[in-house]
């Protein structure tokens, strides 16, 4: 079976659906920016404010092609879907879901979590834009999951009745 990449803006719960869903159909998980932190021994917030957000988006970049190429959950950075060689890397090599989630709830959910060097809490109008921008590459993708109002474990049951549906043979919507 070929990876599934979870995609999707910062708070829209890649990580903590990707390590669910792991556990429901019994495969690996990598998170990308774990890995990006052990490779580089550094936290991503280190990453951006000694090096720069650029040197953080070529590990991005570099690091794609050394995880897992079949029976994995990868659990992307926020931007990683942002860049069209990466974009276009996970949708030739794996199977793509972008979990959708309006920003207001992703503001609640991040209202406590200072841990996203690119999520300011203050600059409102700043985050709109930045989500805006990014919504078109995120759509391209396998399936968009819209994920606001939904227990991550109930997320975790869709997407494995997707995949199930999709291993059956039966044509399954984008959306
Ligand atoms: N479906 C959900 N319902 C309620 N809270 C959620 C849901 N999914 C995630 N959360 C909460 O939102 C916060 C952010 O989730 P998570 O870290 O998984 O996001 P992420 O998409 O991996 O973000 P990033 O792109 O920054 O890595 C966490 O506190 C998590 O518990
Ligand atoms: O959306 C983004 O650009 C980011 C999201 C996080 O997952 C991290 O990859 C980093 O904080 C950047
Ligand atoms: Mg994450």
């Amino acid at each position: 079976m070929k990876p599934i990449y979870l995609t999707g803006f910062m708070g829209s719960g890649k990580t903590t659906i990707g390590s669910l869903l792991g556990k429901r159909l019994n495969l690996p998980v990598v998170d990308t920016d774990h890995y990006i932190e052990e490779k580089y021994s550094r936290k991503v917030a280190e990453i951006f404010s000694l090096l720069g957000e650029e040197v953080f988006r070529s590990y991005e970049a570099s690091i794609l092609s050394e995880l897992p190429q079949q029976d994995a959950v990868i659990t992307t950075g926020g931007g990683m879907a942002v860049s069209e060689p990466n974009r276009k890397y996970m949708l030739e090599n794996g199977f793509v879901i972008f979990l959708s989630c309006p920003l207001d709830t992703i503001f609640e959910r991040l209202k406590e979590d200072e841990s996203r060097p690119l999520f300011d809490h203050e600059k409102k109008r700043e985050m709109e834009k930045l989500y805006d921008s990014r919504l078109p590459f995120y759509r391209e993708c396998h399936w968009v999951l819209e994920t606001s109002g939904e227990d991550p474990a109930n997320i975790v049951e869709k997407i494995a009745a997707r995949l199930e549906l999709s291993d059956s043979g039966q044509t399954v919507e984008k959306q």
